[in-house]
């Protein structure tokens, strides 16, 4: 009887992109749908899977969901290429190319399911790699969702690339171009400049393989099923509707960290949480933050694939320890592009890091930012580090590092008025002068909003709340998809 139950039950792939911040949000959903009874297999690249378990009990973690499995593919690039900075983006090409025939492969040969449900009867694949998961599921005959780990506001404006290119608003005209208000992204005429368009959109040439391939994977989703966005209606309704003209089932379900910690907590779990660092958490510096007073320290991080030069490092370094404020920063191992060389840090910055800073190379962010000492979080503005500040009620100094965090901190500083956005400038005096404002000068106007947008956010995920209702309607879809 049980293992008849369990045939019946649906397999769900999901399959993210291959970098941190894909990894972790499409864990917490896989986890959340297995809480649902359905059957997971998650489905890593070798290189993601090996740093894993290097640095996580994952499967110790996983066992209490029965029928999760882990499973691996190759993302068909050398073992030593770095993955990280804009390096990554050739892993979209790479996939697109090498992984497709064995992702059919592995999904017609049975080796995704186990013997009592063998078969995935539903993906839910990474919108950034939808264009052959799309393809492959099609052909299938296998019903296929997009999640996409970025914002509503960085997808509607990649969806509005073609526009803004047909309209002659790219290439950006140079230096001088930049504050230029941009008119064809439907909802941000008032605000968003060609500064505040992806990264990827600072080219001048419009076929750059980047650009293209952002672009060309975006539009995609309307093939989907449905997308499913880690956001919540009343952070990015505005935005939603308008993607909602093209993508009309949109499930936004987050923000996913408070969903999961709410939901794990409903089935009462003894064990703890799942994790999927790709580095060494380091935890002494929560004794630290302990002994720190409440909202004094701030969060620096620049989350997984950012790389900075060393100059920059050296006017964060300055702008920090001038600003006399207690900071806590992971400085991840390839952070920095070039060589360290200790012997050349000035005295001061030693000093002052010693009197009130803490660095670390990797730290559980979302403890972290939960840590009631911590006042702010200057943060490269990656998808998930916003959403977890959001969801902490932590006032946030962003610079964007690349991809969608332009748009991210635009919105960060313009709409939701949470923080101040940095973006292009790196600069010790400028450092110093906004961390001074945000830990004290406007200490009281930054808490009061973020605190305001935190308790939508948790309402959000609570019984009758949007993302609640939202993820309810996901889970009828996809059993009645299997019936
Ligand atoms: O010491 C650290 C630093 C980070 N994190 C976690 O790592 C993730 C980082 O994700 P994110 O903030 O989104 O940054 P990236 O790693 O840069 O993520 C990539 O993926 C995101 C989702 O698609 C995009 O929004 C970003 O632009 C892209 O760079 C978050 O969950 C953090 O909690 C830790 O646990 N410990
Ligand atoms: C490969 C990077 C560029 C685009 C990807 C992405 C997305 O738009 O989904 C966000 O950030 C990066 O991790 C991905």
């Amino acid at each position: 009887m049980e293992q008849q139950k369990a045939q019946h039950r649906p397999r769900v792939l999901i399959f993210p992109f291959p970098a941190q911040g894909h990894v972790n949000a499409m864990l917490k959903l896989a986890e959340l749908l297995a809480m649902e009874g359905l059957h997971i297999t998650f489905l890593n690249t070798h290189f993601i899977h090996n740093r894993i378990l290097l640095h996580n009990d994952i499967q110790a973690c996983l066992s209490r969901y029965p029928g999760f499995l882990l499973k691996t593919i190759s993302d068909g690039l050398p073992d030593e290429h770095p993955r990280s900075g804009d390096k990554i983006m050739d892993i979209i090409d790479s996939m697109s190319i090498r992984s497709k025939s064995v992702f059919k492969h592995m999904l017609v040969s049975g080796e995704l399911g186990s013997d009592d449900s063998p078969l995935v009867t539903c993906i839910i694949a990474d919108g950034i790699v939808g264009w052959f998961t799309t393809d492959i599921a099609n052909e299938l005959h296998i019903p296929i969702y997009h999640f996409r780990t970025i914002g509503a506001c960085s997808f509607w404006v990649y969806f509005c690339v073609p526009n803004l290119i047909d309209a002659g608003e790219l290439p950006i005209r140079g230096e001088e171009d930049m504050d230029r208000l941009t008119k064809r992204v439907p909802g941000m005429e008032k605000f968003l400049r060609c500064r505040d368009l992806p990264s990827f959109c600072r080219v001048k040439d419009l076929t750059d393989r980047d650009l293209v391939s952002v672009v060309r994977e975006t539009h995609q989703s309307p093939r989907a099923q449905a997308l499913i966005l880690n956001t919540f209606e009343d952070l990015e309704g505005p935005v939603l509707s308008h993607i909602r003209i093209h993508c009309p089932k949109i499930y936004s379900i987050g923000p996913l960290n408070i969903h999961h910690k709410l939901r794990l907590t409903d089935i009462e779990t003894t064990s703890s949480p799942s994790s999927s660092n790709l580095f060494e958490a380091d935890r002494s510096c929560m004794a630290w933050l302990d002994a720190q007073p409440l909202k004094s320290v701030m969060y620096v991080s620049f989350g997984s694939i950012a790389v900075i030069t060393k100059d920059q490092l050296m006017e964060f370094w300055h702008g920090l320890v001038k600003s006399k404020t207690r900071f806590l920063w992971v400085m991840r191992p390839d952070l920095v592009d070039e060589d360290r060389d200790k012997a050349q840090i000035p005295k001061e910055l030693l000093d002052g890091t010693r009197e009130r800073g803490f660095m670390v190379g990797w730290v559980n962010q979302e403890e972290v930012l939960a840590h009631p000492a911590v006042g702010g979080f200057l943060t490269h503005s990656g998808w998930n580090s916003t959403l977890e500040s959001i969801a902490a009620g932590v006032p946030m100094i962003c610079w964007p590092y690349f991809a969608d965090q332009q748009v991210n901190s635009r919105f960060v500083s313009q709409v939701w008025k949470i923080g101040m956005d940095m973006k292009d400038v790196c600069d010790r005096k400028i450092v110093e002068k906004m961390v001074n404002d945000l830990m004290v000068e406007r200490k009281e106007e930054f808490a009061k909003a973020a605190d305001e947008l935190c308790t939508v956010a948790r309402k959000s995920v609570n019984e009758g709340g949007s993302s609640y209702c939202n993820w309810k309607g996901l889970i009828k879809d996809i059993f009645k998809v299997e019936n």
